[in-house]
């Protein structure tokens, strides 16, 4: 699987989100990655509904929508109208106790179908319904904020998931989220991802083109980069 990059617009300067979005597009994003934050499921709010339908406006890319929302089946009607194009929950029952259902009702909504396993979830979490999910995201932060610092522990349950994976015959997307940049990019590329989420490293940049071309550089690159 060739490597995807999708910026989170969370790092995004919301005063000008329209601009930020189309400028990582033009950038060449492949997917852009939106963050809903409810202030219950972690501490902070971001956006709902409203502001989903907006970038799908600014851009014709996949939106990968992560819902860090409880009870994620109350809106997931209203993401997938807003313009979602991906789904994902978490994992935890502190979201949903019906994850298998929920996975489910995504895709009858016509959506592809993610999985999100916190720092501290278990791969025995998901096991059941790997088969459900088209994208299997892997947080390498604690979720609730931007800009924290890339927990390499979260390196053999990539390659873990990976492998299990294989062995079901499935293929999904692993993506990686969380603390992301040309420095951490090749050893989760090495452990079995193929989409990285990054928000500071690239939105915290002045060029959004070098910084991905950065990231895609590094991915590649045995030894030293970056
Ligand atoms: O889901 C989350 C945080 O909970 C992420 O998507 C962050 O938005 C990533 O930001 P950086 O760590 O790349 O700054
Ligand atoms: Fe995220």
């Amino acid at each position: 699987m060739s490597l995807l990059i999708a910026p989170s617009v969370l790092a995004a300067d919301f005063g000008r989100l329209a601009e930020e979005v189309a400028a990582v597009d033009r950038a060449g994003a492949d997917w852009i990655h939106v963050d809903i934050m409810d202030g219950r499921f972690v501490p902070e709010i971001s956006f709902g509904p409203p502001v989903v339908r907006a970038i799908r406006r600014a851009t014709a890319k996949p939106l990968n929508v992560h819902l860090m929302v409880v009870e994620p089946e109350r809106s997931l009607a209203s993401y997938a109208e807003a313009g979602a194009d991906h789904l994902l929950v978490q994992a935890e029952p502190g979201s949903t106790v019906h994850l298998h259902r929920v996975l489910s009702q995504v895709r009858e909504l016509g959506k592809k179908s993610g999985v999100v396993i916190d720092p501290a979830t278990p791969l025995v979490w998901i096991e059941h319904v790997l088969h459900l999910a088209d994208i299997i995201l892997v947080m390498t932060v604690n979720p609730g904020f931007g800009g924290q610092k890339f927990l390499p522990e979260m390196l053999p349950k990539i390659a873990a998931l990976r492998a299990l994976c294989a062995e079901r015959g499935l293929h999904p997307h692993i993506e990686v989220d969380g603390g992301q940049d040309a420095k951490t990019v090749r050893s989760v590329v090495e452990a079995g991802a193929d989409v990285i989420v990054a928000g500071t490293a690239i939105f915290g940049t002045q060029d959004y083109g070098a910084a991905m071309d950065g990231i895609r550089r590094c991915a590649g690159q045995q030894g030293g980069c970056a």
